[in-house]
């Protein structure tokens, strides 16, 4: 039992966050990117996402004791700030992992159907295997594909990754999933310039769906100007919620930081945090995920004439996010930024693939494979 309630804020773009969090005390929603210090007055619970920077700046005059981001990256969050102030912290891990790794793979299926090339034909870059990149390469192994795999902190006591440069040169499609970070010896921030870029083979496919700077979008442009069979797929952007149109215009795919805004995986981020404050608070956890899970929706469908990528559209459409960013791009830079954060807020409602089952499946492993279910039969 609490002594007495908490006063929790919660950035407005957080879905069941009330109905999860209001145990605890009253629970007040506000838009995440313009919280100020005043905002903090009064407030023991800060919860977040990853447009919020967290630091001395905002809580220096705050009595919060609990931050939760319900994002898996931490960029965001000066966690030595908090851990001096002996701030409880928590993210959450894995929350939206699915959702980025079903982004991926319906972009992957779309160009290649732009392109005319079986995905199945095709050597896959993983940089940053974690819990997206390790569920990623899950995904493409159960398919059959073939996988790279880089990633120095773990190779300093696992087995099987190979080094950035051999992965450039030898995958056709790359796709980065890496954690932003600036300093130390695996630091990620501009990763990809020149020089690695330089290293790519002409019908490569570069995706980004882990941090903006990862790349140097400046780099990126330079090079998809001089080499027009590259092809770039970007959900991350180096000065979001600035996007660089010409970088944009560039790009066969685009999207306003959404890979991964599965409903599911938002849900999840939420309640993620709520174990992580009863555990803070050492109180028992005694909601259940599934309570705040829409399982009602869950669909079944037939596959008769439908493609895999059909498929996979009847669940998430990225043509959707790139139509809607596109429309964007010629605006001042100042409307630009505040329709990118508009297109994150108003966001539709999108399940994983996991959500359907599929009935007469002309190819089950590989229904199975990309995440969807198998209808029972009879
Ligand atoms: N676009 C979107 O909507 C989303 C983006 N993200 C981003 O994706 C990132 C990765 O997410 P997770 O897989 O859950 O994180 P994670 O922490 O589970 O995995 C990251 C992996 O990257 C590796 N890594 C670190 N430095 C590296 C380097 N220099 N080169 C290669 N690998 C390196 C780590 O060893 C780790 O295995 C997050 O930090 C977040 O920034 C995450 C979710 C959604
Ligand atoms: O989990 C992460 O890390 C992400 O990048 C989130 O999907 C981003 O969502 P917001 O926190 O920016 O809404």
């Amino acid at each position: 039992m609490l002594d007495r309630k908490l006063n929790i804020l919660a950035d407005e773009n957080m879905p069941q966050v009330e109905a999860i969090f209001s145990r605890f005390g009253p629970v007040t929603l506000k838009p995440g990117r313009d919280l100020t210090p005043a905002d903090l007055q009064g407030v023991d619970v800060l919860l977040v996402r990853s447009i919020t920077q967290v630091n001395e700046a905002l809580l220096a005059e705050s009595r919060v004791k609990f931050v939760g981001t319900a994002t898996i990256g931490t960029d965001h969050i000066d966690q030595p700030y908090l851990a001096s102030r002996g701030i409880g912290f928590s993210n959450a891990p894995g929350c939206n992992a699915d959702a980025v790794v079903e982004y991926v793979l319906s972009c992957l299926y779309l160009v290649a159907e732009q392109q005319g090339f079986d995905p199945k034909e095709r050597t896959y870059g993983i940089v940053g295997v974690g819990n997206v990149g390790g569920r990623l390469q899950r995904r493409l192994q159960a398919l059959g594909y073939t996988v790279l795999l880089n990633d120095p902190p773990r190779a300093r006591s696992e087995e099987g990754f190979v080094s950035l440069d051999h992965l450039l040169k030898q995958a056709d499609v790359i796709c980065l999933h890496t954690p932003l970070t600036e300093t130390g010896e695996y630091a990620t921030q501009h990763l990809i310039a020149d020089r690695e870029l330089g290293q790519l083979q002409d019908h490569a496919i570069i995706l980004n769906a882990g941090r903006g700077p990862v790349i140097d979008n400046d780099a990126l442009l330079a090079i998809g100007k001089t080499r027009p069979s590259l092809t770039f797929i970007l959900d991350v952007w180096e000065h979001e919620p600035a996007v660089n149109a010409d970088l944009a215009e560039r790009c066969a795919i685009v999207s306003p930081h959404v890979a991964g805004y599965s409903f599911d995986g938002k849900i999840r981020g939420t309640f993620m945090l709520y174990q992580a404050l009863c555990n803070y608070l050492n109180l028992p956890c005694s909601e259940s995920l599934d309570h705040f899970l829409p399982q009602s929706e869950l669909a079944c469908v037939e596959q008769g004439e439908l493609t895999t990528l059909e498929l996979m559209q009847k669940v998430f459409d990225p043509r959707i996010d790139d139509y809607m960013l596109r429309q964007t791009l010629a605006l001042p830079e100042t409307e630009q930024k505040q329709a990118f954060d508009q297109l994150r807020k108003q966001y539709r409602v999108r399940r994983e693939f996991s959500s359907l089952s599929v009935s007469g499946a002309k190819d089950p492993s590989q229904i199975e494979g990309i995440g969807f279910k198998l209808a029972a039969k009879g």
